[in-house]
C-alpha cells in the first residue's frame, strides 16, 4: 500500500497514518513556546502549528484510485473547527439574525444583502504566519481540493463543505504578470502588474465564485434540498462559468442572456455546455429582475452575485495577489465594476487578510466604470449623496453594460473603507488603452481597458506615483471580445480614431510587392539616431 504521506508534503495538516501513526511526526523543537500553548490547548485538533514544511517525499497513487477517493482516504477531518452563516450586510452589532449556509436565502428580512460572516475567533487560534504557510504549501498541486486557488484557502471560504461535494476545475492560481513594457512606455512605472483572472476555465474571473456557488448547490442536492436547478441573469461570463460548472456536476442550469448584446464567444459558452438559454429582449438589469422574480417561485437557485456565496469564491484573488507578493501589500489594486460584487469580493479578502495577521494593511482599491455605463461613478461624484439607477447605454465593455448593479451597498462600503477611488472610462478611452496594452503583449478585454484607462488618468493627474505598486485585475479572457478588436483594428468605429489601430496590409502574391511593403515597414521600425 502506498505511504499516505504523499498528499500532505507540503502541508501543515497532520493526519493518522494507518500503519505508523501521526504524520509529521512530532518535533521537540521546532515550535515556538507560544505557539505550543495554543496547540495543547487544542488537543482534538488535527492541525498542528508546525509553520515548517515537511521534506519532499512524494508517491504515486495507487492507479485504481483517483485524486477524490485519494483525499476521501487520507483527508482529515478538520470541518468541525471553522463554520461561516449568512448575516445582513453590514449589519448592526446587536442584530442577531442569521441563516445557515445550507438554508436557501438570497436577501436579509429587511430585504437587505447578505454576507457570509466566518467564526473569526476560530481562525484567529492560528496566526497570520501559520494560515501564510499553509496557503502557500498548498500552491501547484493536484491534491483534491487544494490544487484549486480558490479551495486552497477553503478554510476561508466554506469551512464546512465536505471535500467530496466541491465542484472544481482548479481555478485560480492566475498568473500575476509583471506589465513591464506598458508600465514603463505609457506610464513611467516599473512596478505595475496585471492579475490575468481571466486566463481561467471559462475565461472570467466568475470561475472564482461559481466553483464555490456551484459546490454548495451539489451539497444542497445530496441533501435532498428542493433545487431542480440553478439560474442567473448574465452579460455572458457569469452564465459561462454556470454553465461549465453545472454541466461538470450534472447539474441543469438556465441563463437568462440580453438578446444581441454581448459577444458571439460569450453566447456560444452556455449553449456548449448544454445550459437552457434564454435569449430575451431586454437588457442585463431586465435580465436581473427577471431571474429574482423567477428564482422566487420556482426551485432554481439563484448564481448571480447577489448570492453572497459567490463572492466568498472570488475574494480568493485578493488573497492570491499578496501571496504572489510574498504577503507584501501593493498600494493600489484596480478593478472594473459593474454589478459591483467584485470590488467588494476584494476588498473582503484583503481585510480577512489583515484582520487574520497575514498582512499589516490593506491596498487603496480603485473601482472603474465604463462612462456609458457609470452609476457607481456619478454616486461618487456626488459626494455619495443619492444613488440613482441608471439605463446604461451600448458599451464595448458589454460584461459592464449595468445600470442597477445588485451589489452597490457592498461597493461603496469597500470603497470607503479602502479610502477608494472610482474613475470612468469613455469607450473611445478604453478601446485605446486596450490597444495600448495588446501592443505590449497582452490580450486584454475591453473591461481591462477600462480599468487601464483609471490608471491612466490617475497617473496623469499624480494621485498613483511611478514607484507605487499597482495591480490591475484583467477580468476576462481577450478572445471572448474578438469582434471589438476586429472592429478598432480596422477603423471601423464611428466617430473612434483608433489611434494604435495596426490593419494587416493586402498585398500581391508576388516577390516584388512582398518586397516592397516589408522595406517600407523595416524602415520604420529601424532605430532613429
Ligand atoms: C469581464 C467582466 N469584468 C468585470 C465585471 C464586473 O464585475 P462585477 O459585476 O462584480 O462588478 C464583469 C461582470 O459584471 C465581467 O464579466
Ligand atoms: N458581468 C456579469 C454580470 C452579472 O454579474 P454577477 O457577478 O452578479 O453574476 C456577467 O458576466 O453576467
Amino acid at each position: 500500500m502506498m505511504a499516505s504521506s504523499s498528499l500532505f508534503q507540503g502541508s501543515p495538516f497532520t493526519f493518522k497514518c494507518k500503519r505508523s501513526g501521526s504524520y509529521p511526526p512530532p518535533k521537540s523543537n521546532a515550535l515556538p513556546n507560544h505557539l505550543n500553548i495554543k496547540a495543547q490547548s487544542k488537543p482534538e485538533s488535527p492541525i498542528t502549528h508546525n509553520n515548517s514544511v515537511p521534506p519532499h517525499s512524494k508517491q504515486r497513487r495507487p492507479a485504481d484510485e483517483n485524486i477524490r477517493e485519494e483525499a476521501r482516504r487520507i483527508n482529515v477531518d478538520h470541518r468541525h473547527q471553522f463554520s461561516a452563516k449568512y448575516v445582513p450586510f453590514n449589519a448592526d452589532p446587536s442584530s442577531t439574525e442569521s441563516y445557515s449556509l445550507d438554508e436557501i436565502v438570497y436577501r436579509s428580512r429587511s430585504g437587505g444583502l447578505l454576507d457570509v460572516q466566518h467564526d473569526m475567533e476560530a481562525l484567529k487560534k492560528y496566526d497570520g504566519g501559520y494560515w501564510r504557510n499553509l496557503f502557500d504549501s498548498r500552491v501547484g498541486k493536484t491534491t483534491w481540493p487544494y490544487g484549486s486557488g480558490v479551495w486552497s484557502k477553503k478554510e476561508w471560504v466554506l469551512p464546512e463543505i465536505d471535500s467530496d461535494d466541491i465542484v472544481s476545475a482548479f481555478e485560480g492560481n492566475s498568473n500575476l504578470f509583471w506589465a513591464e513594457r506598458f508600465g514603463k512606455k505609457y506610464l513611467g512605472m516599473n512596478d505595475l502588474w496585471v492579475k490575468h483572472c481571466g486566463i481561467s476555465h471559462t475565461g472570467s474571473f466568475k470561475d472564482l465564485g461559481m466553483t464555490v456557488l456551484v459546490s454548495q448547490v451539489n451539497r444542497l442536492r445530496k441533501m435532498e434540498r428542493p433545487v431542480v436547478g440553478v439560474g442567473c441573469a448574465s452579460t455572458g461570463d457569469t452564465s459561462a462559468a454556470l454553465s461549465a460548472y453545472c454541466a461538470s456536476a450534472g447539474i441543469p442550469s438556465i441563463v437568462f442572456l440580453p438578446a444581441n448584446r454581448i459577444s458571439i464567444a460569450q453566447l456560444v459558452q452556455p449553449i456548449a455546455n448544454g445550459a437552457f438559454v434564454l435569449s430575451i429582449d431586454t437588457d442585463f438589469d431586465g435580465c436581473m429582475h427577471l431571474i429574482r422574480e423567477v428564482t422566487a417561485e420556482l426551485p432554481i437557485y439563484l448564481a448571480n452575485s447577489l448570492n453572497s456565496l459567490r463572492l466568498e469564491g472570488q475574494k480568493t484573488a485578493a488573497i492570491e495577489i499578496l501571496q504572489q507578493f510574498d504577503w507584501e501589500v501593493p498600494d493600489w489594486v484596480i478593478v472594473p465594476g459593474g454589478n459591483l460584487g467584485n470590488i467588494y469580493a476584494f476588498y473582503k479578502g484583503f481585510r480577512m487578510c489583515k484582520d487574520l495577521g497575514l498582512v499589516d494593511r490593506i491596498p487603496r482599491l480603485v473601482c472603474a466604470q465604463a462612462a456609458n455605463a457609470n452609476p457607481l461613478y456619478l454616486y461618487y461624484k456626488s459626494g455619495w449623496k443619492e444613488f440613482e439607477p441608471i439605463r446604461a447605454k451600448t458599451t464595448f465593455a458589454s460584461a459592464i453594460q449595468i445600470g442597477d448593479p445588485v451589489s452597490i451597498d457592498r461597493a461603496v462600503f469597500a470603497l470607503q473603507n479602502s479610502d477608494g477611488i472610482v474613475e470612468e472610462a469613455t469607450e473611445e478611452e478604453l478601446m485605446d488603452a486596450m490597444a495600448q496594452a495588446d501592443s505590449t503583449g497582452m490580450f486584454i478585454c475591453p473591461h481591462t481597458g477600462v480599468a487601464l484607462s483609471a490608471l491612466i488618468k490617475l497617473r496623469n493627474s499624480g494621485v498613483i506615483k511611478p514607484t507605487d505598486r499597482t495591480v490591475v485585475v484583467s477580468t476576462a479572457h481577450g478572445l471572448k471580445f474578438t469582434q471589438s478588436k476586429t472592429d478598432y483594428h480596422s477603423g471601423a468605429i464611428k466617430d473612434m480614431a483608433c489611434r494604435y489601430a495596426n490593419p494587416p496590409v493586402q498585398v500581391k502574391a508576388d516577390f516584388g510587392s512582398v518586397m516592397d511593403v516589408l522595406k517600407k515597414y523595416l524602415l520604420s521600425q529601424a532605430p532613429k539616431h
